[in-house]
């Protein structure tokens, strides 16, 4: 090595002085030396790091389940553990029992609600009661929201008055004890109730129109804060009392509460197939069949004592989600057997929403599920605004992300079915969405032209050019979502793989 350039100031700074003493060079030396060694440890300890934290993810998928409320994030979620983890799920399957019966006792809870206070006018006003409640339209003309009720047992008048008899008031009385089964059922989830969120029972579209609001509790919607607390509270015990005692006192309030819909059985289906309450449900134009969790048409079955949840009634049942949760998801079939995937299921309201972005870093993969069928919908949360408008503007959101700009974005088209469903009851896009003129109206050309939309924002707004990767999705149809999924997987895992190089 020659001597280093007079004129190089880095060589000027670290080069020894020129008068220096034999033990000072001993000294420099010897620092120098310890130095090297420091930095060598550091560099080891780097170097473990980095290999530990390979490893770590590359056993490790992280996918992010991103969009507006209701757009079936967390039902999508419970696919990846039907088709992918069916042991740890069978395990599970059970939990969901409690979820599905308080869905079922909140939807006839609602139409008792309504019931009294028909009833109430009735007898205290009788002749008013010819006038329906006043109707506010969200949107203009369809009025067929009627189309999914079941027949009425007789053929009331289509005007007057509802002329609820004793046999109803005799209905109501005897269905009292399902006040407090929802109570007990709620406080055994553990769960909340939304204030911030309007119930869906009040939300106006084509396909439900909004009525009076009801009294009481039906405004509000039961959410959770974590799915792993409201799980292990049915398994367990709470803090500080006997796991044993608390697990034999759940047992036996989960005994009495199946007791409890097993006796209201009869009534419920009564309620339901009521003639003079179908006519009130449809002057309300409540369609309490088109509200996530509807499960009264399932009473007999659900009601019964031997009842055990199928993973159909599972993907049915509603439960708001709240915040961040995390999944820890063993895969135990399929390609990507032996890895464990960390799904984040993300409150999708308004309010939860600022909650999603510090989750956008070190991420595989979002899968960002937009609801098609929503067209003529508002957004529970603020009724000016267009739920199709709302998820386009999310995904506007997500596709401009810097962030998350090398993660793969996968777009679920979701709740195909009720699309096709709504198109055929005669609902037209072009009353709603003005761009979309003389199209034909059938589920095909919708849902390719707002495919097309979703493909025009992301590429309009990527930081970089990137796949459009959209499915059409119904994600309550579990056969037909494990196909979907394993086209998914396939992809996140590649994707997963060349970022796991990249570090
Ligand atoms: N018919 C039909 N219903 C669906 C579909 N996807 C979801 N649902 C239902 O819609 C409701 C809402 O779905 P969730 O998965 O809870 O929605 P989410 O996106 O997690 O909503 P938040 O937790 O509020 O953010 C549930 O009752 C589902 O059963 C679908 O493709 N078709
Ligand atoms: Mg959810």
């Amino acid at each position: 090595m020659g001597a280093p350039p007079d004129d190089d100031p880095l060589a000027l700074a670290i080069a020894p002085p020129p008068d220096e003493s034999p033990e000072q060079r001993e000294a420099r030396l010897s620092a120098e030396a310890e130095a090297r060694r420091i930095s060598e440890v550091i560099d080891e300890q780097l170097r473990i790091e980095k290999a530990t934290h390979r490893k770590r993810r590359s056993q490790t998928v992280k996918v992010l389940l991103l969009g507006q409320s209701e757009s079936g994030k967390s039902t999508t979620l419970k696919n990846f553990q039907i088709t992918y983890s069916p042991n740890a799920w069978a395990e599970e399957r059970d939990s969901w029992r409690t979820v599905i019966q308080l869905n079922l006792v909140r939807n006839i809870n609602n139409i008792l609600d309504m019931l009294a206070e028909e009833m109430a006018v009735t007898t205290t006003s009788k002749p008013t009661t010819a006038t329906p409640p006043p109707l506010i339209a969200d949107v203009s003309d369809d009025d067929d929201d009627t189309a999914e009720s079941p027949p009425p047992t007789a053929t009331p008048a289509s005007s007057g008055p509802l002329r609820f008899t004793d046999h109803h008031a005799l209905l109501k009385l005897r269905l009292t004890p399902l006040r407090e089964l929802q109570r007990d059922l709620e406080e055994a989830l553990g769960v909340s109730l939304a204030e911030d969120v309007e119930h869906p029972l009040q939300r106006s579209s084509a396909a439900a129109v909004r009525g009076p609001p009801s009294p009481g509790r039906t405004s509000q919607e039961a959410f959770i804060r974590s799915h792993t607390s409201w799980k292990s509270r049915l398994r367990a015990g709470t803090e500080g009392t006997p796991d044993g005692v608390v697990k034999r006192h759940r047992a036996s309030r989960a005994r009495e509460a199946v007791e409890i819909l097993a006796g209201c059985r009869d009534d419920i289906r009564a309620v339901w197939a009521d003639a003079l309450v179908q006519e009130m449900l449809r002057r309300r134009r409540f369609v309490i069949e088109s509200i996530p969790g509807f499960f009264l048409n399932d009473v007999d079955r659900i009601a019964a004592r031997d009842y055990e949840p199928s993973d159909n009634d599972i993907v049915r049942a509603r439960l708001r989600t709240l915040g961040v949760q995390e999944y820890n998801v063993k895969f135990e079939i399929g390609p990507a057997a032996g890895t464990e995937w960390l799904m984040y299921d993300v409150g999708g309201s308004r309010t939860q929403r600022p909650a999603w972005f510090p989750y956008f870093d070190d991420c595989d993969a979002i899968i960002f599920l937009a609801p098609i069928s929503c067209f003529d919908e508002r957004l529970a949360e603020d009724r000016k605004v267009n739920r199709l408008e709302d998820s386009y503007m999310l995904w506007r959101l997500v596709c401009a992300s810097k962030l998350l700009q090398n993660t793969q974005m996968i777009l679920f088209l979701n709740k195909y079915d009720l699309l096709d469903q709504k198109l055929r009851r005669g609902v037209r896009v072009r009353d709603h969405v003005r761009s979309y003129g003389d199209r034909p109206n059938d589920v095909e050309t919708v849902s390719k032209y707002f495919s097309q939309h979703f493909k025009e924002i992301m590429k309009r707004h990527s930081p970089q050019p990137r796949q459009f990767r959209v499915h059409m999705t119904s994600v309550i149809d579990t056969k037909a979502t494990a196909v979907t999924l394993g086209i998914v997987e396939e992809g996140i895992l590649q994707a997963h793989l060349r970022s796991v190089e990249l570090i």
